[in-house]
């Protein structure tokens, strides 16, 4: 991606007088996240396993997502409410991802019953207004189809609403990693993403701030998306300023979640469920979870080397250590026994959130699954490379070439033929 074109797609939040002036129509609205939800404790579930153990949930509750145990990673039962060294008992990453999962399942649940079919709703559009909007889509197809042109391509068969609204939700959230991530992400402050956020609140009330924000206030007006997932993106990138180490998987799934399970929610109202799909909603957003979650845990794989260099080191810390590696080796950059046994078991879990994961794509509207498989086998594949690079992941980045892509889209378009 070139310098210029990421600065067009910059949000002009102000984040430094310097570089983009101050907005006044930016307005200092510092939204505090509604945290209090994520902590019920009354609700507790397996996201990725179907057993669903539940035991007294006021002391432990039984989760799967896969942690490190002796001999590796497996179907590994974990308490989800720990004790903080303060004695109080906490909620695990996992209950707090469970219960959004729940609340977007119910939405999309709720909003089926009242409109019958979870479809397009009809425009109201005040003259001159259309072709502004569609200019807008328009762009964000641009953007869409430049930072992620295989993903693009498998939008093509969705129907012209859904391709649109998918296109408006990746702009945002590129926008949004964009602020973390692109050429002005030295100057971001955690108030410059108190306004990303006041921002996203207007939009999400019908008072876009620009073109691409009005594409998205158009998207929430036909399907049922909720804000919750958007804000809790902007949280992952709050995690990201204040942050640069992770105690253990739970703090990582966390951010796994924020940063990435997130967009899986957002897009599944859009995607939408087969009509003869069996599954419960609940199953395939947690589906939906699993590929965000497993994106991010390979893209974090695949960049150890690059975040090292930026100070940052994306793995569970207990888990380096039970592995005898310490931050000087990641920092050192060498490929010893111990490393490569480490990233093993890390590549491990994250095939098991993308096997998680497979189980949904069935699920989805026939003409929405192209894309998903086709990133799902692109991403899944960055693994492969990493074992090919006999896991040096310090100076080799894991690379799939233009052919793989290419291959990957008939493959992904033959799994998307399948039936539930
Ligand atoms: C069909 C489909 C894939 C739809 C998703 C479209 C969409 C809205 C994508 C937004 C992606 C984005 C810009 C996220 C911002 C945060 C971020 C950058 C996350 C990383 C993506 C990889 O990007 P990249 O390699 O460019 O990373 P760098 O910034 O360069 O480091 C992530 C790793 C996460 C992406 C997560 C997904 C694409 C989740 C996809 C899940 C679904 C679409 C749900 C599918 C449904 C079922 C039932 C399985
Ligand atoms: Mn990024």
């Amino acid at each position: 991606m070139s310098f210029a074109s990421s600065l067009i797609i910059s949000p002009n939040v102000e984040i430094s007088p310097s570089i983009f002036g101050f907005l006044d129509s930016v307005r200092d609205g510092s939204q505090i996240l509604d945290s209090s939800r994520f902590f019920s404790r009354n609700r507790a579930a397996n996201l990725m396993n179907k057993k669903q153990k539940r035991v007294n949930h006021s002391h432990s509750i039984e989760l799967k997502y896969p942690i490190l145990c002796q001999g590796g990673y497996g179907s590994v039962i974990a308490a989800s409410m720990v004790a903080n060294p303060a004695g109080e008992m906490a909620v695990s990453a996992e209950e707090r991802v469970y219960n959004v999962v729940m609340k977007q399942a119910a939405l999309v649940k709720r909003q089926l019953r009242t409109a019958g079919e979870l479809d397009v709703k009809p425009d109201i559009v005040l003259p001159g207004t259309l072709s502004l909007l569609n200019e807008a889509y328009d762009r964000c197809g641009e953007v869409c189809a430049e930072y992620a042109k295989t993903f693009y391509l498998g939008t093509m068969l969705m129907t012209p609403e859904r391709q649109k609204a998918i296109w408006a939700i990746y702009v945002w959230c590129r926008r949004t990693d964009e602020l973390v991530d692109g050429p002005n992400a030295s100057h971001i402050t955690p108030s410059a993403l108190d306004r990303w956020e006041a921002r996203l609140e207007d939009l999400f009330q019908g008072r876009p701030f620009d073109m691409l924000d009005a594409a998205l206030a158009d998207t929430l007006t036909k399907f049922p998306v909720d804000i919750q997932p958007f804000k809790d993106m902007i949280e992952g990138m709050r995690m990201d300023l204040r942050k640069s180490r992770y105690k253990n998987f739970d703090e990582l799934y966390l951010y796994c979640y924020y940063v990435a399970g997130t967009v899986g929610l957002m897009s599944v109202p859009v995607m939408g469920v087969a009509p003869d799909s069996h599954a419960s909603t609940e199953s395939v957003y947690n589906a939906a979870l699993a590929l965000g979650i497993a994106n991010q845990l390979t893209n974090i794989l695949r960049d150890v080397g690059e975040d090292a260099r930026r100070g940052r080191i994306y793995l569970p810390q207990d888990e380096l250590a039970q592995a005898g590696l310490s931050d000087e080796d990641i920092f050192a950059g060498r490929v010893t026994d111990k490393w490569r046994t480490f990233m093993k078991n890390q590549i491990k879990r994250a095939r098991l959130f993308f096997d998680e994961a497979e189980k949904g794509v069935l699920e989805l509207n026939k003409a929405s699954r192209w894309p998903v498989w086709a990133s799902l086998l692109l991403y899944r594949q960055i693994l492969d490379e990493i074992e090919a690079n006999d896991y040096n992941n310090f100076t080799k980045r894991a690379y799939v070439s233009k052919a793989k892509k290419l291959l990957a889209l008939p493959m992904a378009y033959a799994r998307s033929l399948l039936s539930p």
